[in-house]
C-alpha cells in the first residue's frame, strides 16, 4: 500500500494514486424471478477511467443503481475507499460518489447556475435555520458555493450561460450541465450513464476530452456507454456485462479482441460457437427453399 506523505493542500477529492476507490463484490440484484445482476465484482482505482459495456438489458444501469444506493443489492457489498456504503442515495453522494443518469434529470425551469448550486447541497454545512434566517454564516457559505459553481461551469464551458434556463440549452450542453451538477458534490468517483447518448460526433469527442480532464482533477470515473469508439479511446479498463454477469474484463485491446464480446454485442455467432454449424445449415436450407419457391410455376388459384 502507498503511504501518502504529501501535505493536504490539494483538492479534497484527490486520492492516493493506485488506491481502490470503489470495491463492489458479489453484487446481485433480483427483481422477483428476474436476476438483473448476478454476482458481479468490480473495482475502480484512483486515476482510472473504467468502462462498463454490454447489450441492452444486460444490467448496467441496475448495477449503477446498486452502487449509488437507489437499489439495495439482494446480495453483495459495495465499499467506497474501504467503507461499506450506506443504503441511501443522498448518503452515497455525501460519501463521495456522484452520478449522472441515462435520461437527463435537470431542473428545466431553473438556471444553469442554480442547477449546479443544487448539486452542492451535500457539501454545504449551513442548515435549515441558517438558510431561513439568512445570517452572516449563510451569506458566506452561499458566496463560496456560487464561486465554486461558477468555477465548475467554466471548467465545462458553460460559464457564459450561467443565467440561462436549463431547458433552453441544446441537448449536448444539458448533458454537460448534468456532469457539472454531479461534480458540484466534490466526488472522488463519478459514474456516468451513457454521457454521449444523442450527441453528434463533435460533442462526443468534446465529452471524451471532458472525461479525461475530470480524471486529471483526481476523480476516478466509471462510465456506461454504447459508443464503443468512445469507450475504447477513453478507458483504462473495460468490463463487459451480458445477461447480468461479467463476461470479460480487461484493457480496451483485450476486450475488443475477445470474440465472446463481439458475439454478445453484435449477436453474431463466433467461429466454433456452439450451434454455429446448425445455424449455418438451417440458413442454407432456408435460402435453398426460397430459391425453389421463386422458381416454381404458379398454380392457377395463386393469381
Ligand atoms: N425496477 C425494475 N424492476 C424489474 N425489472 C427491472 C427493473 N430495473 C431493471 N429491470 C430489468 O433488469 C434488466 C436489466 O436492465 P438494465 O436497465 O439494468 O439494463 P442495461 O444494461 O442498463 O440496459 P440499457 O443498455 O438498455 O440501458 C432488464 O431485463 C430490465 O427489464
Amino acid at each position: 500500500m502507498t503511504t501518502d506523505t504529501t501535505t493536504k493542500d490539494t483538492a479534497p477529492a484527490a486520492p492516493t494514486p493506485g488506491q481502490t476507490v470503489l470495491d463492489a463484490r458479489g453484487v446481485t440484484m433480483r427483481f422477483g424471478g428476474l436476476t438483473a445482476v448476478r454476482n458481479v465484482d468490480l473495482t475502480v482505482n484512483s486515476g482510472e477511467i473504467v468502462g462498463l459495456i454490454g447489450p441492452n438489458g444486460a444490467g448496467k444501469t441496475t448495477f449503477f443503481n446498486c452502487l449509488t444506493g437507489l437499489y439495495i443489492p439482494t446480495e453483495g457489498e459495495v465499499r467506497y475507499k474501504g467503507t461499506v456504503l450506506p443504503a441511501k442515495s443522498f448518503k452515497v453522494t455525501a460519501a463521495g460518489i456522484a452520478r449522472t443518469f441515462q435520461n437527463i434529470r435537470l431542473f428545466a425551469n431553473m438556471t444553469v447556475l442554480e442547477n449546479v448550486l443544487v448539486g452542492r447541497h451535500t457539501r454545504t454545512k449551513e442548515g435549515l435555520w441558517s438558510a431561513l434566517l439568512r445570517g452572516p454564516g449563510f451569506h458566506k457559505a452561499e458566496a463560496a458555493s456560487r464561486e465554486r459553481a461558477m468555477e465548475l461551469l467554466k471548467f465545462i464551458g458553460l460559464d457564459k450561460k450561467a443565467e440561462h434556463l436549463a431547458r433552453n440549452l441544446p441537448y449536448g450542453e444539458q448533458r454537460k450541465l448534468e456532469i457539472a451538477r454531479a461534480l458540484a458534490s466534490e466526488p472522488g468517483l463519478l459514474l456516468l450513464d451513457e454521457p454521449t447518448a444523442g450527441m453528434n460526433p463533435q460533442e462526443t469527442r468534446a465529452t471524451e476530452e471532458l472525461v479525461f480532464a475530470i480524471r486529471d482533477m483526481g476523480i476516478a470515473v466509471l462510465v456506461i456507454e454504447h459508443d464503443m469508439r468512445f469507450i475504447f479511446n477513453l478507458c483504462d479498463r473495460v468490463a463487459v456485462l451480458v445477461q447480468g454477469e461479467k463476461l470479460v474484463e480487461g484493457s480496451s485491446e483485450v476486450v475488443q479482441g475477445d470474440e465472446r464480446v463481439v458475439a454478445a454485442y453484435l449477436g453474431e455467432p463466433f467461429e466454433d460457437a456452439p450451434g454455429a454449424k446448425e445455424v449455418a445449415e438451417v440458413e442454407a436450407a432456408e435460402a435453398n427453399a426460397a430459391t425453389q419457391t421463386d422458381a416454381a410455376p404458379r398454380k392457377e388459384n395463386d393469381r
